[in-house]
């Protein structure tokens, strides 16, 4: 059946799946949109699900956005993460649950385990477009909680239920977000250990930096798939091994994505989706530069994002 190419009603909810995780199944497909944003085309067309609430039963829509494109063609430096976080927010989303594969830097996280991280350390190289505010614009954002935490306590509770059902689950952790793609030396593993990471990636950032920019409260959930390169066990990280175990893994990943949007869904959740708490911060966070000296083209981008702002 054809799927539409808009949705008029706000989109509230947004999965970003990544490696291994391309697509959500058991959701009613409803549109496939194709949104250009100031910034670009984010990586692939947002498709629109639909999935019942479980207690009113009525239809909540849940947009889905593959963050390596459709046939995984993005490299992690190559992500349009100001797109996709730009066109996600234009949607009306304002919560994103962001799935990540994950090498692990601590032994008591084994492959096929998840952790709901509640920190990350920047280890990207610049060369990712960051920030929404340039050019004539000057903003900062407070980052000291670069995932939000009320969000975090929803996804913990869905993975606490599935424990012991096949998943297992570590409810914090660091994550070090390297540049990649190559993936990192021994040295380097080690080094990130004894910082504390608990597990590594190439996606957190500058996702998660541009999510607190447009007011979106945003949690990743990691999959381990690897010990990196730091393990005695000499098996180190290739990508046969993450795409075997988030294979051998999918159904669990699926379950646990599931049950969250099925959490969120719920009536006594919809203030939180809204993330009220985030609303009209980057007004004042993003107003430093005086209104005679922000760039054109700077305010126009701006003003595209933020209908209102900065008139
Ligand atoms: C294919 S191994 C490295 C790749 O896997 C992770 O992807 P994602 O975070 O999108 O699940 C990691 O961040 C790297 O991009
Ligand atoms: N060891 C690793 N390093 C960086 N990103 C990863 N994604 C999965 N395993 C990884």
């Amino acid at each position: 059946m054809a799927v539409a190419s808009q949705y008029s009603d706000p989109i509230r909810i947004a999965v970003i799946g990544g490696t291994g995780l391309g697509s959500l199944a058991g959701f009613t497909h409803v549109a496939t949109i194709d949104v250009k944003t100031p910034w670009g085309s984010p990586s692939a067309p947002i498709n629109v699900l639909h999935h019942p609430s479980p207690t009113t039963g009525k239809a909540t829509p849940i947009a889905f956005l593959s963050r390596h494109g459709t046939h995984h063609q993005i490299a992690p430096h190559e992500v349009p993460n100001r797109a996709n976080i730009a066109a996600l927010r234009s949607l009306g989303v304002r919560t994103i649950i962001a799935f990540s594969a994950v090498g692990s830097l601590q032994e008591e996280i084994k492959p096929r385990d998840f952790v709901v991280p509640d920190q990350i350390i920047d280890r990207t190289k610049g060369v990712r477009p960051f920030t929404f505010f340039e050019g004539g614009m000057v903003g900062h954002v407070g980052f000291g909680d670069p995932f939000d935490e009320e969000v975090a306590k929803v996804v913990r509770k869905c993975g606490q239920s599935l424990e012991g059902d096949g998943v297992r689950l570590h409810e914090r952790g660091v994550v070090v977000c390297m540049e990649g793609p190559q993936f990192s030396t021994r040295a380097e593993s080690n080094l990130y250990r004894s910082w504390g990471g608990s597990v590594i990636n190439m996606s957190a950032l500058p996702e998660a930096k541009l999510a607190k920019e447009a007011e979106v409260a945003y949690q990743m959930i990691c999959m381990s798939t690897d010990y990196d390169c730091w393990h005695q066990d000499g098996n180190d990280v290739t990508v046969e091994m993450v795409m075997g175990n988030m294979k051998a893994n999918a159904e669990n990943a699926k379950r646990f994505v599931a049950a969250v949007l099925d959490e969120l869904s719920k009536e006594e959740y919809a203030e939180l989706v809204l993330a009220k708490h985030l609303e009209g911060q980057m007004k004042f966070a993003g107003a430093v530069t005086a209104p005679a000296g922000r760039g054109e083209e700077a305010k126009r981008k701006l003003q595209w994002l933020y209908p209102g702002y900065f008139e």
